[in-house]
């Protein structure tokens, strides 16, 4: 099975090859336009920037699947949530959608963010470290390492699979 991934990130790579863990396939990674801001402030541009990029990596790459994953923040009451969706896009039928963990951003990152800055470039500041989107991501840093981008997009992709394989099997 051929999947492509509409990212280059070595953190969104590595939760598709976890994800499909027992099943014989090939990433192929393609640098793919998600058609939204680069720091998405809604679900609803997050949702659109995954089902984008997982058009986008379908069509050039000509795979079986083409998968999106994409991070994003949702202003609530509560203040401002990290949230991440995927998609995954396959012949036949409408993109498949799923949603990942969310956790409350603290306040001095929610106001950077609202003011036009970008979370990556955020947090390496925060943290002190080099490009924490590719590592342990937000989430690593505010959950002291419970549960790292790579396990959460996992658990994503995961989502996706599974709807997949319920439609495949239902029509
Ligand atoms: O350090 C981080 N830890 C995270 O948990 C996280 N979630 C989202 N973001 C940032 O939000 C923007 C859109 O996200 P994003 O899906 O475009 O990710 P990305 O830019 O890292 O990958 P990609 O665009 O190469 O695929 C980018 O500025 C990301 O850095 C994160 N940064
Ligand atoms: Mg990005």
């Amino acid at each position: 099975m051929l999947i492509s991934i509409g990212s280059k990130n070595p953190a969104k790579i590595a939760a598709v090859e976890q994800a499909f863990q027992g099943y014989a396939f090939e990433i192929v990674p393609v640098d793919t336009e998600s058609g939204v801001s680069e720091q998405p402030l809604t679900d609803e541009e997050t949702i659109r920037g995954a089902i984008n990029r997982a058009v986008s990596a379908f069509d050039v790459s000509g795979a079986d699947i083409g998968i999106g994953l994409e991070g994003g923040v949702q202003k609530t009451e509560h203040g401002l949530f990290l949230c991440n969706w995927g998609a995954l896009r396959a012949r036949g039928m409408e993109p498949i959608i799923a949603g990942g963990a969310r956790i409350l951003l603290p306040e001095e990152i929610a106001i950077q963010l609202l003011a036009g800055e970008e979370l990556g470039p955020v947090m390496d500041k925060f943290a002190k470290k080099q490009n924490v989107r590719k590592k342990e991501g937000a989430v690593g840093i505010f959950t002291n390492g419970k549960i790292d981008r790579v396990e959460m997009f996992t658990h994503v992709v995961k989502l996706l699979l599974g709807q997949y394989e319920f439609k495949r099997q239902s029509n």
